[in-house]
């Protein structure tokens, strides 16, 4: 059993503790975060040894009746690996305790690529991150997870000339009030082209990327305009078949109504997903249009939860000889990711293969 430890108990953080809950080979050895608050006697009550991410906050937590565990050393000491999902910047500044520890850890995309030894995506370089032994990784962030679970096989099956991409950004999570615009549209970054093309770059450093990124008054979902103008040319129906391949990708239906991201998030609380979480890409099936080699499409991406099997499979790719595809489909059974089954899970099942535990340290 691999023995994790979450730093940053927000919104990243809770989720992914949740899903290494549920896998078969994990176990939460912890989480630490510097407030007592209503999320940390939600820890508490899941059964997360709840610590106190600073010394000097720890007589706050005593106060506030959550039983604390220990500080950020004892977290860092109990696990095999650290997830840091602290907001961003400060996962930089932790990198120092993980190491004196000799603790391999996962920092998230809010970082700057060079907090790590390598950024990861699980469609985009799982194999390349586990065969480098390194042990300070990055998982990309959210626009540029959903932009990299598409391009990566858009790249495979027909070749990317040049990828474009404009991302309408939600302003802040649902959780959090104080974030905006209220009213307006921002060019966000008004700087051409946004962190996320050279984000993909990452992960994908050879895929021809531009991004430009507005942000507007929402809070559920990001959602991308994409244009990709392939090196062969593709029929629609086809580039959907790509689509619907890939285990997290859903490719949502034209007859299922799904006007935006209000509609997927009830789809998704109707098909009784934790948080109504969406960790797939939501494709509209009828965006997919072709002209010549230019391929259009719009995709719904959930920015609470999209790296979390992302960060899953990181910590296989880390801490195991769990071959990407194994791994993949253990962390999608163990969540409950995908609407139907992809062909790679159907492929994996009829292998009879499945992830192990077999950790190398
Ligand atoms: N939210 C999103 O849409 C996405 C976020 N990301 C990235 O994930 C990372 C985390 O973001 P997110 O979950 O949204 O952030 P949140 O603000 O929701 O959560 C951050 C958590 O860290 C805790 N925290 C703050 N300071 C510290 C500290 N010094 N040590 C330990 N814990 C601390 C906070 O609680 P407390 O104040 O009690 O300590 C809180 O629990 C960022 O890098 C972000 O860019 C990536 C993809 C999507
Ligand atoms: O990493 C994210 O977005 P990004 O991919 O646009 O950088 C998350 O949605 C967090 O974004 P935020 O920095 O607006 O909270």
């Amino acid at each position: 059993m691999l023995r994790v430890g979450v730093n940053g108990y927000g919104t990243i953080g809770k989720r992914v503790a949740d899903a290494v809950a549920a896998q078969p080979d994990m176990e939460v050895a912890g989480v630490a975060k510097t407030t007592p608050n209503f999320e940390a006697e939600a820890a508490h009550r899941r059964g997360y040894p709840v610590h106190a991410a600073r010394e000097d906050r720890r007589d706050a937590f005593d106060d506030a009746g959550v039983p604390v565990a220990g500080d950020l050393d004892d977290l860092v000491v109990e696990s095999d690996i650290v997830v840091d999902c602290t907001p961003a910047g400060i996962g930089a500044e932790n990198r120092a305790v993980y190491e004196r520890h000799d603790t391999p850890a996962l920092y998230q995309g809010g970082e700057d690529a060079d907090v790590a030894d390598a950024s990861f995506n699980a469609r985009a370089n799982y194999d390349e991150v586990a065969a480098s032994d390194a042990e300070h990784v990055r998982v990309v962030s959210c626009n540029t997870t959903g932009l990299s679970r598409v391009l990566a096989p858009l790249d495979e099956q027909y070749g990317v000339e040049k990828a474009r991409a404009t991302l309408v950004r939600r302003g802040g999570d649902p959780s959090q009030p104080d974030r905006g615009p209220i009213n307006d549209i921002l060019p966000d970054p008004v700087t051409v082209p946004s962190h996320h093309g050279p984000d993909v770059n990452t992960v994908l450093p050879d895929l021809a990327v531009d991004t430009m990124g507005v942000t507007v008054p929402a809070t559920l979902m990001h959602l991308h305009s994409v244009n990709v103008t392939l090196e062969t040319e593709a029929e629609a129906a086809a580039v959907a078949e790509t689509l619907t391949d890939e285990s997290r990708v859903f490719l949502v239906p034209g007859d299922a109504r799904v006007a935006g991201p209000a509609h997927l998030k009830e789809y998704a609380q109707d098909a009784g997903r934790p948080r109504g979480d969406l960790w797939e890409n939501c494709v509209w099936a009828e965006s997919i249009a072709v002209e010549g080699r230019d391929l259009y499409f719009f995709q719904a991406i959930h920015q609470e939860s999209d790296v979390v099997p992302e960060n899953v499979d990181a910590i296989r790719a880390v801490c195991t000889d769990t071959e990407a595809a194994e791994s993949v489909v253990e962390t999608n059974r163990a969540l409950g990711v995908g609407f139907g089954e992809s062909e790679e899970t159907r492929r994996v099942a009829a292998d009879g293969e499945g992830a192990t535990a077999s950790a190398d340290d």
